[in-house]
């Protein structure tokens, strides 16, 4: 049952979209702020360092660049929001280590870097200095059936994992819709949740030990079982913390057989409450199958071609007495409002396309906000939230689907577009950004369910978790007292300077 190790080729990150408006130019850059100075000694030092360096405009542009939608728009003038000053890929973690040593004795920022599928900024160097592109770091280092885990290296990208583990007959059940342009590492470090989050659980869930090297180059594991009652759990200090507490160079997670059998189903709802009420009922009977979609009527339309209808999707999967008994508490639930089966069977087929995101972006600059609603807010955070934002000024559409459920919450995904002129759209994107996060807030849901924080959300950091911030604070001043990690993030403070306001200056021009 044991399988040691198991190769994987290291890959690069795949290509950004909107890139083609950087192509020949020396791009000018848009964030408010100076970069850190980096000179040429410091560079010769981190070629000394680490075997693979590039200060060559073309690396630094792509690496000033992740998927962020409005970076995507300012490419298309020759922008970017800020360029590093060096590109480092380490091939081993005493070279992650002996990067951070040196940029911590130095005072230069490090951003960590895994796919750059990050949508909110999070990857970007917002004070310039050094990007550590994690991707080299590939492979599996242990896998323990008998224990359902497996050790991976953070740069490992996720289609080469999961399908380096079903090989072997085993799944990490992590299925973000980014599986081929992210990372291990950048799942673990934003918190991600993948499509089947309901049976298998987020990253929060899944991730059960990182090693983990701290600015002061110090390398630190936290592994555990499955459950331990040995103080605070350390592992889940750097879920979620976005590269700004320490560099995660590998990580145990935890892992499922795969699964022989499936069921699926759809249901149509007269209205969007209706439906988010039955899933409350199952999800708080017990029942979790892997995949939990309502589409509000107009997304059902879009997707599906249906009219009026809310429709959800449910497909489950693993041991068929568990699967039937689950898909039997939904169909209670569901009440008889059968739709067809095969709008799931569409659904699967087409769940981790991105090909036509790059003129759709251009064209009517959509986007996405992913937050966290209690239950009994739920409805109101829907119906408010879609309202304020489409009372921004260009706004054309906001809608929204549940794509992840619990027993006392559910993941509520909104995606909303407007086609404002390209010089307007910094200001729309802060203003739809505000409105639809702030209407969210004050019903009583979170700031963010899987995406992170970013830049784009680092503002809203105070207003979301209150004191909490400055429990966070303190937390980043123990482990970064320099402040070199991914400064700019998260709303923490640093040496550096305030945190850009990214719309807060005349949009670039041509
Ligand atoms: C089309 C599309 C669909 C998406 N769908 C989903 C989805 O279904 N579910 C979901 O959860 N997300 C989704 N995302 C968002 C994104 O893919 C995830 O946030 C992903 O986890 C980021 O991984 P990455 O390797 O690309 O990280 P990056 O974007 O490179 O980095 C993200 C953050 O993590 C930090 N980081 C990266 N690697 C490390 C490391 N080794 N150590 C410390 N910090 C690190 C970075 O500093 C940054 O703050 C989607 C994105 C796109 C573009």
């Amino acid at each position: 049952m044991t399988r040691s190790p198991i190769d994987i080729e290291p890959r690069r990150p795949s290509p950004i979209p909107g890139a083609h408006g950087l192509e020949g130019v020396t791009p000018r850059e848009t964030l408010t702020g100076q970069p850190v100075v980096v000179n040429d000694a410091f560079i010769q030092s981190l070629e000394r360092v680490c075997a693979s360096v590039d200060v060559d405009d073309n690396s630094r542009r792509d690496y000033a660049r992740d998927w962020w939608p409005l970076g995507m728009v300012w490419a298309t003038t020759g922008h970017v929001a800020r360029m590093p000053a060096a590109v480092a890929r380490p091939r081993s973690v005493d070279e992650v280590a002996a990067v951070l040593r040196l940029a911590n004795d130095a005072g230069v920022p490090v951003t960590a870097a895994g796919g750059r599928s990050g949508v909110l900024g999070n990857s970007l160097p917002v004070f310039g200095g050094v990007v550590l592109d994690l991707t080299q770091l590939s492979g599996i280092t242990d896998l323990r059936g008998d224990d359902l885990t497996v050790d991976v290296m953070a740069g490992t990208f996720g289609d080469d994992f999961e399908a380096a583990l079903q090989k072997q007959d085993y799944t990490a059940g992590h299925w973000p819709q980014s599986m081929k342009l992210a990372t291990v590492g950048g799942w673990i470090a934003c918190s991600g949740a993948g499509q089947m989050s309901t049976r298998y659980g987020t990253m929060a869930d899944i991730t059960k030990g990182v090693t983990v090297v701290l600015a002061d180059g110090r390398v630190v594991e936290t592994s555990e079982y499955s459950h331990s009652s040995t103080g605070p759990d350390m592992t889940q200090l750097f879920v979620g913390s976005e590269g700004t507490l320490g560099v995660i160079v590998s990580a145990r997670l935890h892992i499922h057989k795969k699964a022989e059998y499936s069921e699926s189903g759809a249901w149509a709802f007269d209205s969007f409450d209706e439906g988010a009420d039955a899933i409350r009922r199952f999800s708080q009977r017990g029942a979790r199958p892997a995949v939990v979609r309502l589409y509000d009527a107009t997304e059902s339309r879009r997707n599906f071609d249906t009219r009026d209808q809310h429709i959800l999707l449910i497909h489950d999967e693993g041991d068929p007495a568990i699967v039937a008994g689950i898909m039997a508490v939904v169909r209670e639930e569901c009440d008889g409002k059968l739709s067809d089966k095969a709008l799931v069977d569409r659904w699967l087929d087409n769940r981790n396309s991105v090909h036509a995101l790059d003129d759709l972006i251009l064209d009517r600059a959509p986007d996405t906000m992913e937050i966290t609603a209690p239950w009994s807010r739920l409805a109101r955070i829907y119906h408010d939230a879609t309202a304020a934002m489409m009372a921004v000024d260009g706004t054309r559409t906001a809608t929204a689907h549940i794509s992840h459920a619990y027993p006392g919450s559910a993941g509520l995904y909104f995606m909303f577009g407007g086609r404002p002129e390209l010089e307007d759209r910094p200001r729309w994107y802060r203003e739809v950004w505000n409105a639809g996060a702030r209407s969210v807030l004050a019903n009583g849901g979170n700031l963010a369910h899987h995406h992170g924080v970013g830049l784009q959300r680092a503002r809203l950091m105070g207003e979301a978790l209150g004191s909490g911030l400055d429990l966070l604070q303190s937390v980043k001043d123990a482990l970064d007292p320099n402040g070199i990690l991914n400064p700019g993030k998260l709303g923490l403070s640093n040496p550096f300077g305030p945190t850009p306001d990214w719309a807060d200056k005349a949009a670039p021009q041509a």
